[in-house]
């Protein structure tokens, strides 16, 4: 049977689940939406064959899943606020960056499964990565739901410990924004030295996904698969010099962990308003 989905927020995120989701086939009569920006509400449903509602509260009444996928600093009003049509049968999967399962758990207001999730925006292609965590009122058959939904855009990793969803953050939810950033230093350094945009562009991302896909489909060491390139004394050796001299190693550390601690200060911040 197919799962009646809500989307509670329908922005960057939810989008992005969304396209996955219906670019695998799950169907747009089995899928719901809520927003308080209803000019958009037209658009999304042309987009994705969903239905939008202006009330949250409708939205979720009319789900079997619920995905909740508004900013972390609203989330805890907005849960509050559609709290009495919950029914206990109900699977809730939040998507909010360092919002905990028992806070998640406080605002619904009575025992109802939860999946805390950590997805990113590559889901719109189907190249999606995301970290879960469940609670224990969660039965298994929701699991290989959820495990499955998240599959079928992209790929997921079940979190034992809920303290480690922010380094997930770091790596994944947050991760494919740094590798825009160095797309875009790299496409200006091409267009520096003469390359028209367009080419600049074309050679930098393919380098960024050939390499992504050798690690993903080969699986060889990684450190290898560089060594394999940088020929010595040539090109490549010239380029990681300089990398390691300027500082990559710690550059890449720190945003990491200052991902991560920024993901523990929203938790702290929105735990309980
Ligand atoms: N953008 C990303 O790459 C990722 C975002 N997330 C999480 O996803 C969540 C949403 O982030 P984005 O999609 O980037 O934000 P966004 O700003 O693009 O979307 C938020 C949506 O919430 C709606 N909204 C605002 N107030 C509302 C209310 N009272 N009731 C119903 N809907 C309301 C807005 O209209 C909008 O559709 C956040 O909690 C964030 O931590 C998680 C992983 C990655
Ligand atoms: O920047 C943020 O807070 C959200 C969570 C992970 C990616 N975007």
């Amino acid at each position: 049977m197919t799962l009646k989905i809500a989307f509670v927020g329908v922005g960057n995120m939810a989008s992005a689940i969304i396209g996955g989701l219906r670019a695998s086939g799950y169907s747009g009569d089995a899928i719901v939406g809520s927003s308080i920006n209803v000019e958009d509400h037209p658009r999304l449903e042309q987009r994705f064959g969903m239905t939008m509602y202006a009330d949250n509260k409708e939205a979720v009444a009319a789900a079997d899943v619920v995905f909740l996928c508004v900013k972390p600093n609203l989330l805890q009003s907005v849960v509050e606020e559609f709290a009495t049509v919950v029914r206990p049968e109900q699977l809730f999967v939040s998507v909010a960056a360092g919002i905990e399962i028992g806070a998640l758990e406080s605002w619904l207001g009575q025992p109802v499964a939860v999946v805390r999730s950590m997805p990113n925006t590559p889901a719109l292609v189907g190249a999606g990565m995301s970290g879960l965590i469940a609670n224990e009122h969660t039965s298994e058959d929701q699991k290989n739901w959820v495990a499955n939904a998240f599959d079928s855009f992209g790929s997921h990793v079940w979190i034992e410990d809920e303290a480690q969803m922010h380094t997930v953050t770091a790596l994944s939810g947050s991760a494919p924004a740094y590798f825009f950033r160095m797309l875009e230093v790299m496409i200006e350094a091409g267009v520096a030295q003469g390359l028209d945009e367009a080419t600049s562009r074309k050679l930098s991302t393919y380098a960024m996904k050939g390499a992504a896909a050798m690690v993903t489909e080969l699986d060889e060491d990684i450190a290898q698969l560089r060594k394999n390139i940088t020929s010595p004394n040539g090109t490549t050796q010239a380029a990681l010099e300089t990398l390691e001299e300027q500082g990559i190693q710690s550059l890449m550390t720190a945003a990491v962990d200052a991902c991560a601690e920024r993901s523990k200060e929203l938790g702290k911040e929105f735990a309980n308003k």
